[in-house]
This record gives structure tokens, C-alpha cells and sequence, in this order.
């Protein structure tokens, strides 16, 4: 008589479309699909799955989704795209060059507010000195938030990936060890070059896993959750998708606690319900540009904020 297959514990480390491959407590990798709704998953869930019967191919089939702690994505009008589940933290790559979208660098940063994700920020190519000089000073809003009185809200490190690739590495280590660290960031910045000085001859298990699915597409369009350590405590997760950062899962009156140079200065103002947009006696209105100040919000800011204010406000059309 066959054996009964029993259900394992698992961990989700990528995502090939409708195929996953799930890590067993032994380390061993199975592919897996999901059996019906429940079994839908995303990288870094972890996963209660089953091997498939004596004679019934190889794959198994993921049976229940465990309840998760926090779920990473984003949501334009038609369709949501989970990044990653179960992370510590999400580390945004931008670069002096290309020039980043400080538009799309707001919303990682609303996104991962949204779903009570730590971000960090990282400015990579350092040695284009002229042009770093000027991304470094485009970032000064982010850099200079408080949190509270005067702890930065968020960190924000220069790298030079390809020049000082070891003392970048040293540092990054800093801020990931014991972590699971989502990676993000627009093509150009450096996420390759970033994964692969961390995690050396990552190109080669990614290309593995394609090639076993026969899908010959690009192995860059998947989400993979990479070991760092053989204890398994630190792990980075590489997604594609920084592009197109929708935000229709939230609403507009969630941005101000989003955007935390907004959000402090929020409960000053006249009106409870206030938008922040034309209303008389707005403490953050009264902000904007103000010179001098330590609470200062920056034009840019504040225009991204009226913006998404707008895009949030809209009716969903299908
Ligand atoms: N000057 C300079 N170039 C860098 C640095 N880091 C990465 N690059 C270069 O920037 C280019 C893009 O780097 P990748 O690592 O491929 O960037 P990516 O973000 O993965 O980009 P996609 O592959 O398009 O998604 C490459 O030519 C790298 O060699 C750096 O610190 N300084
Ligand atoms: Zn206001």
C-alpha cells in the first residue's frame, strides 16, 4: 500500500508564475503548485505542502498558506502584485545614475509605511562624484526626517557597488544580519551587482530553476528569497517591479501617516479632517519651503503628496 504523504512545513523562496518552489526543514527544494484558493502563496510564506503519491510526477502541492506577519505589494487599478511576505525590512537601491524617480521612491517608502515595513535607502555609485553630489542632495528631505526629536527616520547610505565593493559590503552587513531584507530598486542602480557581491553565484541558482521549468523566459522577472548564512537567519529577497508602484490599495487620507514629514505635522492643524490641499489654518501648508525651519516640507514632497492625493481620489474604472 502507498504511504500516506504528510503534510511538511515549508518556506516559499520563488515564484514562477502559477509553480512555486518551496524549501523542506531539510533544506531539500521542491517544486510545488497551489492546491486551490488556499493554496495561493507568495514569497517568504511559509507553507504547510505535500509530496505528490508514488507515481504522480514530481511536484508537489502547497495546502494551506500560514497566517502571515505582513504582506509587501502594491495595487494599480486592475491588479495586485505581492512582492514578498514575512519580511523584517526592504532596502530601496537608487543610484546617482540613471537619474531616480523621486516620485517612485515616495511611494516604496508609502508602501512599505502602509504595511509597517522598516525601509532603507541606499544611494549607490558614489565614484560618479559630480552626479552623486547631486542625488545626495536631492535626497535631503529623506534624510533629514525625524522621528520624534531627533533619531533619522530613515537610513540613508551611500554605496559605491562596483569600487568599494568589500567596505559595502561590511556595511550593508551592518544593517542586514538577522534580517529578511526585500531588495528594490530601478534597473540601473545596481541590484545585480548588490546580490551578487552578497550573495556570490546567485545568476547560476536562478538560471537552474528556469531552465527546469522550460520557460526560457528572463530569470529576472521572478522573486527569489536567497539564503545568506547556513543558519538562516539572514536572508535578502530580490523582486523586480519597483516600476509602476501603484497605490490604490490605500486611501487618500492614509498618505499623511504614510509620509512622515506630512504626518507630523498633521494633528497642528485647524481642522480634524483636514487634507492638507486648501483648507485655512493647515500646519503643513504653512510648511512648505518654510525656510529655516526644522519641520520644513520640501516642494517636491509636497507635490508628490498632492498627486498621489489626486491618483487615490480617483474612481477605480475597469
Ligand atoms: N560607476 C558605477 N557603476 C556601477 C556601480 N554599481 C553598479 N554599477 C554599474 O551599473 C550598471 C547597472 O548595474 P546592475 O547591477 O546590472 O543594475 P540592475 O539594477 O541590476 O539593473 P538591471 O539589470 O537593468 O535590472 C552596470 O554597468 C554596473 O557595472 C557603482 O558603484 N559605480
Ligand atoms: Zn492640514
Amino acid at each position: 500500500m502507498a504511504e500516506r504523504a504528510q503534510l511538511q512545513e515549508g518556506l516559499v523562496v520563488s515564484s514562477h508564475g502559477r509553480h512555486y518552489v518551496v524549501e523542506a526543514a531539510s533544506g531539500a527544494r521542491h517544486m510545488c503548485h497551489p492546491r486551490g484558493k488556499k493554496g495561493q502563496a507568495v514569497v517568504g510564506d511559509r507553507v504547510q505542502w505535500l509530496l505528490p503519491p508514488a507515481g504522480q510526477g514530481e511536484e508537489g502541492s502547497i495546502e494551506k498558506v500560514l497566517p502571515r506577519k505582513n504582506l509587501f505589494y502594491r495595487q494599480d487599478e486592475i491588479r495586485t502584485k505581492s512582492f514578498a511576505a514575512n519580511i523584517d525590512q526592504v532596502l530601496i537601491l537608487i543610484a546617482a545614475e540613471p537619474v531616480f524617480s523621486e516620485s517612485q521612491l515616495a511611494r516604496a517608502l508609502i508602501a512599505a509605511e502602509a504595511a509597517h515595513i522598516r525601509p532603507i535607502i541606499a544611494l549607490n555609485k558614489r565614484d560618479l562624484t559630480d552626479a552623486f553630489a547631486a542625488a545626495w542632495q536631492r535626497l535631503a528631505p529623506y534624510r533629514q526626517m525625524r522621528h520624534g526629536q531627533d533619531e533619522p527616520h530613515y537610513e540613508v547610505l551611500q554605496l559605491s557597488l562596483t569600487t568599494e565593493g568589500e567596505s559595502d559590503k561590511a556595511l550593508l552587513m551592518q544593517h542586514l544580519r538577522g534580517k529578511s531584507t526585500l531588495v528594490l530598486g530601478p534597473s540601473g542602480s545596481g541590484k545585480s551587482t548588490l546580490i551578487n557581491l552578497l550573495i556570490p553565484g546567485t545568476n547560476a541558482a536562478t538560471g537552474e530553476i528556469s531552465q527546469a521549468l522550460n520557460s526560457g523566459k528572463h530569470t529576472t522577472t521572478t522573486t527569489t528569497w536567497y539564503w545568506m548564512d547556513a543558519a538562516h537567519e539572514t536572508a535578502l529577497i530580490d523582486s523586480p517591479g519597483f516600476q509602476e508602484f501603484g497605490l490604490r490599495h490605500l486611501q487618500p487620507t492614509d498618505l499623511a501617516r504614510c509620509m512622515p514629514d506630512i504626518g507630523a505635522l498633521a494633528d497642528q492643524c485647524k481642522f480634524y479632517n483636514c487634507t492638507h490641499l486648501h483648507e485655512p489654518g493647515c500646519a503643513v501648508m504653512a510648511q512648505v519651503e518654510a525656510e529655516g525651519s526644522p519641520h520644513a516640507i520640501s516642494a517636491s514632497r509636497y507635490r508628490i503628496y498632492g498627486d498621489l492625493f489626486e491618483e487615490l481620489s480617483q474612481e477605480t474604472r475597469y
